[in-house]
């Protein structure tokens, strides 16, 4: 008898998607079809027949003609509780297991497991991979949701999650477990968030194969690195790029401006417990007068954070505090300011001055239990501290800093302290990358001045690549006959370099290089000082941000230009200007004076840019414009 015959397949599709932004991971659509689509078509060849173990959105799984299981113990409790439902249900001798995120997975999965089970009497049998560590040595990894499990486990796994207890590897620590050894470690590889989706999406059929810039070129209609648009760099930019996999507990108060690295889950309802919102009266709607007056009994009184045993019957009304718990029985709260009359144990209400239900606080209305109060990739900001703390949560989850390093380049330049021999200029851009870098909260590496030199610039590359998540540098990137930049960035990994149709900020260089095992994302930035703040704010700011995991875009805003403003079609122009508000209020902008992509003093004097987009033609005054505040930008 084949192996086919005693297997029954299941798809782990019952899990939150916790990581992947709470979306229901098997349903994400990957290569013209969905995650579970491609984990049936592997698993379906294998097995006698395949069940989708789902706690959602059960119509679509059950449009793949399979059987669709929820968890019995609900909640979302993990694989194990999926793994409980599909042997419950198994009709077969054995029950083999794949989650919905691994379109990828081995088609000998079955046989050769059957073959250890088999071979090794065991319980279970779980597939393993052997992968270097970062330091180069070689770690089993196990992969246990790749199970084939005997179906006569089902009594043991009850009692194990009866104690309470929900892991899979300490449930198969109590079994007879073998171990399978797979070679094509890529084919157990998961898919865990919404960047690892796409990047796989596009990276061809070899999941394991870096994705390249010439690749995620190819999906643009025309690629001309000559004449690129501003939006077909950021694209490119956008989807070359992955954010780290990095995160640390840090305690509340210092999360702020860092990037959550998972929801933060509220474990209480906020407010705990239906409570008023004005000092007043509680007391059933339904006791409120059609026409004329009512005078209600008062039983009692509640002040905030006291339980309250009270209950009010008709006709009776309790004493609130804001704040304060309803009483059972109340619904409504009578503002004290709206009595008609306030009497000794009675208060008298007139008709029309209130609805039932008005200023009454539901539990949980805030936040429920269990909900999401901040999703993952928010930057903390003040009112995040303070909801984080209303749950009550001391610590939480956030990524890790991105480390940045950043050089200069140019025989020209001196660094500040330094005497400025003719003909140099002083060096400015690691003071204007600086500055945007600590406010987008990275952590910098001041790489210094490199001359131009191929050793020296080797030598900056490679350190900055062995040390930082990404590089910045300026200067070198045009084609002048001393930008050794380019053909050392071009060496050291793939690397592009375009000329925008913008001003400023025309040529650009990016990609990303490796030296010794490591590799960094590189931003070679123009050398002219506003080109490359232009340049960072346009490209860089929103790179790094995703490399962050941060979901922070750019906070543009319209204005109307109080002048003119002469622009040519066909490229875009960041121009930089002076925001303010009119006599009615209403946002307004001008141009700081000379616009050239050296003068440093009309960026200083600006607090915006003026974006003016390719298709753009002359502005005449009056016109709306797009704005991007310097101001509250990260
Ligand atoms: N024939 C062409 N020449 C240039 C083109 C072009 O398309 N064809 N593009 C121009 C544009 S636009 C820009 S922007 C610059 C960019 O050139 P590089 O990135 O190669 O930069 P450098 O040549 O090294 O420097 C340009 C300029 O900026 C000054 N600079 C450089 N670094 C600093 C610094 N850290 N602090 C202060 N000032 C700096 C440098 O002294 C030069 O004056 O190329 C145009 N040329
Ligand atoms: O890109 Mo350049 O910025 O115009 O000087
Ligand atoms: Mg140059």
């Amino acid at each position: 008898m084949s192996v086919n015959s005693k297997v029954s397949g299941l798809i782990l599709a019952g899990g939150r998607g916790t990581r992947m932004g709470r979306v229901d991971k098997g349903l994400q659509p990957f290569r013209g079809a969905t995650l579970v689509a491609h984990v049936l078509q592997r698993l379906a060849p294998q097995v006698a027949s395949v069940a989708i173990n789902a706690n959602r959105n059960l119509p679509q799984y059950e449009a793949y003609g399979c059987p669709v299981l929820g968890d019995e113990l609900g909640g979302f409790e993990g694989p194990l509780a999926g793994l409980q439902t599909g042997l419950r249900h198994c009709a077969t001798e054995l029950l083999l297991t794949a989650p919905c995120d691994s379109p990828f997975l081995p088609p000998d999965l079955a046989q050769r497991l059957a073959g250890a089970l088999d071979s090794q009497d065991a319980d279970v049998a779980v597939a393993v991979t052997l992968e270097a560590d970062e330091h180069g040595v070689v770690q089993r990894q196990l992969h246990p949701v790749f199970s084939l499990l005997r179906a006569s486990l089902l009594p043991q796994l009850d009692a194990y999650l009866a104690t309470g207890a929900r892991r899979m590897e300490g449930w198969y620590k109590t079994l007879r477990l073998a171990e399978v050894v797979f070679e094509d470690a890529a084919a157990f590889r998961n898919i865990n968030t919404l960047g690892e989706l796409q990047q796989l999406e596009h990276a061809g059929a070899q999941p394991e194969q870096p994705l390249t810039l010439a690749a995620v070129a190819s999906c643009l209609s025309a690629y001309d690195p000559e004449a690129m648009s501003v939006r077909d760099a950021q694209r490119i930019i956008g989807d070359f790029i992955t954010p780290i996999q990095s995160s640390e507990k840090v305690a509340l108060r210092s999360a702020l401006d860092r990037v959550l690295a998972q929801d933060v889950i509220s474990p209480i309802n906020v407010p705990a417990y239906d409570n008023s919102a004005m000092d007043g009266y509680a007391l059933r709607g339904a006791d409120l007068p059609a026409e004329g007056t009512v005078t209600l009994e008062v039983i009692g009184i509640v002040y905030a954070g006291r339980p309250t045993a009270l209950a009010c019957g008709p006709g009776q009304c309790v004493r609130i505090m804001t704040g304060g718990a309803m009483p059972a029985g109340c619904d409504t709260v009578l503002p004290q300011e709206l009595a008609a009359a306030i009497g000794d144990g009675s208060v008298t209400i007139a008709a029309g001055v209130l609805r039932a239900g008005d200023n009454r606080r539901f539990k949980g209305e805030d936040l429920a239990e269990g909900g999401v109060a901040i999703a993952r990739g928010k930057v903390v900001r003040p009112a995040d501290l303070g909801l984080i703390a209303s749950l009550g949560l001391a610590e939480v989850a956030v990524q890790r800093r991105l480390r940045v390093a950043f050089f200069s380049t140019g025989d020209e330049l001196r660094s500040v302290g330094e005497p400025l021999d003719t003909g140099c200029v002083y060096d400015s851009n690691r003071y204007t990358l600086f500055g945007m870098l600590q406010r987008l909260g990275c952590d910098v590496i001041d790489m210094g001045i490199v001359k131009d030199d191929t050793v020296a610039l080797e030598a900056a590359l490679r350190s900055g690549c062995e040390n930082a998540d990404a590089i910045i540098t300026s200067g070198g990137v045009s084609d002048g006959a001393a930008d050794y930049t380019r053909a050392m960035m071009a060496r050291l990994g793939d690397v592009a370099f375009w000329k925008l149709n913008m001003r400023p900020g025309r040529p650009l260089a990016f990609g990303k290089i490796h030296s010794n095992g490591r590799s960094a994302w590189l931003f070679g930035l123009p050398g002219n000082p506003v080109a490359t703040m232009v340049s960072f704010y346009f490209f860089a700011r929103a790179a790094l941000l995703h490399m962050m995991g941060a979901n922070a875009p750019l906070p543009l805003l319209r204005a109307r230009a109080q002048a003119g403003i002469r622009k040519r079609p066909g490229r875009s122009e960041f121009q930089r200007g002076v925001l303010s508000t009119d006599a009615d209020g209403q946002p307004q902008v001008r141009l700081t004076g000379a616009q050239g992509s050296g003068i440093l003093r009309s960026m200083s004097e600006a607090n915006c840019m003026v974006v003016l987009r390719d298709d753009q033609g002359n502005v005449a005054q009056g016109d709306l414009v797009e704005v991007l505040p310097f101001e509250g930008l990260l």
